[in-house]
């Protein structure tokens, strides 16, 4: 039979639970699905297709999915490092943002993230920023999925004077969006319990559920937040967002750290999905603390992963996540076997998918889902000699060695070229937006 693309593989990692990693392997691809997964022999038998790419020392895996991220924010990677949350965003990041984010911002911002993102393998992510156009046109242009939350905060923010304008403007979003294009899912993106007034969560809630759209917020992240919660609502911030019905329609909570274990038994009971989106890195620069993960896997919530915006990461690279993640919780329990290398890597594709509510659709390699994925070089030197595929990928692999990525069919990087991202012209509007930060920051009493 014909079909548009094969993609071969030294070894391929399905990631559907019980498949063993499967050598000499080959993928057929017709439009955006998988139609056939199996030994190469069996595909070239039954297939042939005008387009192939080789598989010589790569394997092919699920394109990873970064289930919380501000892709514009890389704008301001490493304008203000070693601070705490609150300090971080009250004092640094929201005043810039009110200075500097524009529509063009936005489009450069995100368009630099989805290169990075490319490059290192990320098929799919979860964005809450302003301008959420922007970044939709962004995504269209360069071919990765994308949920993209529309922002709402009861303070004003750029664009907005607070909650009624951004609140109209997150509901128009969902309303073009939806349906409008099958990689791009919108959804509500209120800020966080410490930004929004709990009517104005219902609010989110009741317009969520109206429109069958997801909602994406930060969840239980600091102390602070926890702090806040207990000050103002006798309770902690899960029990919080739960009595106003946030559990009630699909949720991903971006950080979910301050977590008890009646939360954990909250959140896990639903009744509507809820994931949990782990962001290792920024938790661990701004101090937040460290999430419960095993006891949340151990519940049965959906726990993926994220980098969350390159202001506090400070980078776009998933594989330092799952590395990252696998390391830190066995730090924290003191127990070497706490999140096995087979699971942490499940958190950036079969569970993260999950997660974000697209497990039917990505995450995992078998014939009638939709073909995102990546092949990784274990040729090299440094990947020598090999024993286990899935050791490597999440102790050894750095993004550098993602050679393709594919979203729907269409291969957004060959050979390490991002086929769809002009990097020189992104280079200069980079440069240029970067030049106005460089002077608010040298001189910030002229701000
Ligand atoms: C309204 S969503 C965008 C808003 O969120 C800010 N932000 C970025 N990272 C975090 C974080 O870890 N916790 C809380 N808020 C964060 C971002 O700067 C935007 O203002
Ligand atoms: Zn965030």
């Amino acid at each position: 039979a014909d079909v548009d693309l094969i993609v071969y593989g030294d070894y391929l990692l399905s990631m559907v639970p019980g498949e063993a990693v499967l050598e000499d392997a080959a993928i057929a691809i017709r439009g955006d699905s998988i139609v056939a997964v199996g030994a190469r022999t069996d595909i070239d038998a039954e297939y042939s297709a005008p387009r192939s790419i080789p598989g010589a020392d790569r394997v092919i895996l699920p394109g990873l999915v970064n289930g919380h991220t501000h892709t514009s924010m890389t704008l301001f990677r490493g304008m203000v490092d070693d601070l705490d949350l609150m300090t971080w965003l009250q004092q640094y990041v929201f005043p810039m943002e009110g200075r500097f984010v524009t529509p063009e911002f936005v489009r450069t911002g995100s368009e630099l993230a989805c290169w990075e993102m490319i490059r290192g393998g990320t098929t799919t992510f979860v964005d809450m920023y302003f301008y959420p156009d922007e970044i939709a046109g962004v995504v269209q242009r360069c071919g990765l999925r994308a949920v993209i939350g529309a922002p709402h905060i009861d303070y004003p923010s750029p664009g907005f004077e607070g909650w009624d304008d951004s609140f109209a403007a997150a509901r128009d979003f969902v309303g073009r969006w939806q349906g409008k294009d099958p990689r791009i899912t919108p959804a509500f993106a209120p800020h966080a319990p410490y930004t929004v007034s709990p009517e104005h969560l219902q609010d989110t809630v009741a317009a969520a559920r109206k429109a069958g759209a997801p909602i994406t917020m930060h969840l239980a992240e600091a102390p602070a937040e926890s702090a806040y919660v207990s000050e103002h609502f006798q309770t902690t911030p899960i029990k919080h967002v739960k009595g106003l019905g946030m559990f009630e329609t699909p949720l991903i909570g971006a950080h979910m750290i301050q977590l008890d274990a009646e939360d954990i038994a909250l959140v896990a009971a639903g009744p509507a999905p809820v994931g949990a989106v782990h962001n290792p890195t920024s938790n661990m620069k701004l101090g937040a603390g460290i999430s419960p993960v095993p006891a949340m896997l151990a519940a049965g919530i959906n726990v993926g992963l994220g980098t969350d915006g390159a202001a506090s990461n400070n980078d776009l690279d998933l594989w330092e996540e799952i590395r990252l993640a696998a390391l830190l919780h066995k730090v924290a329990s003191g127990d070497p076997t706490a999140l096995p290398a087979p699971e942490a890597l499940a958190m950036a594709t079969r569970t993260g998918a999950a997660a974000i509510g697209l497990g039917e659709y990505i995450g995992q390699l078998k014939p009638g889902m939709q073909a995102d994925l990546i092949q990784v070089d274990l040729g090299k030197t440094r990947h020598q000699p090999r024993y286990d595929i899935v050791s490597h990928l999440v102790y050894v692999l750095d993004s550098t060695d993602v050679q393709t990525t594919v979203v729907a069919g269409q291969v957004l990087m060959r050979d390490r070229q991002v086929q769809t991202i002009d990097e020189a012209a992104l280079r200069k509007a980079v440069a240029k937006a970067a030049d106005g930060i460089r002077a608010a920051l040298a001189a910030p009493a002229e701000g």
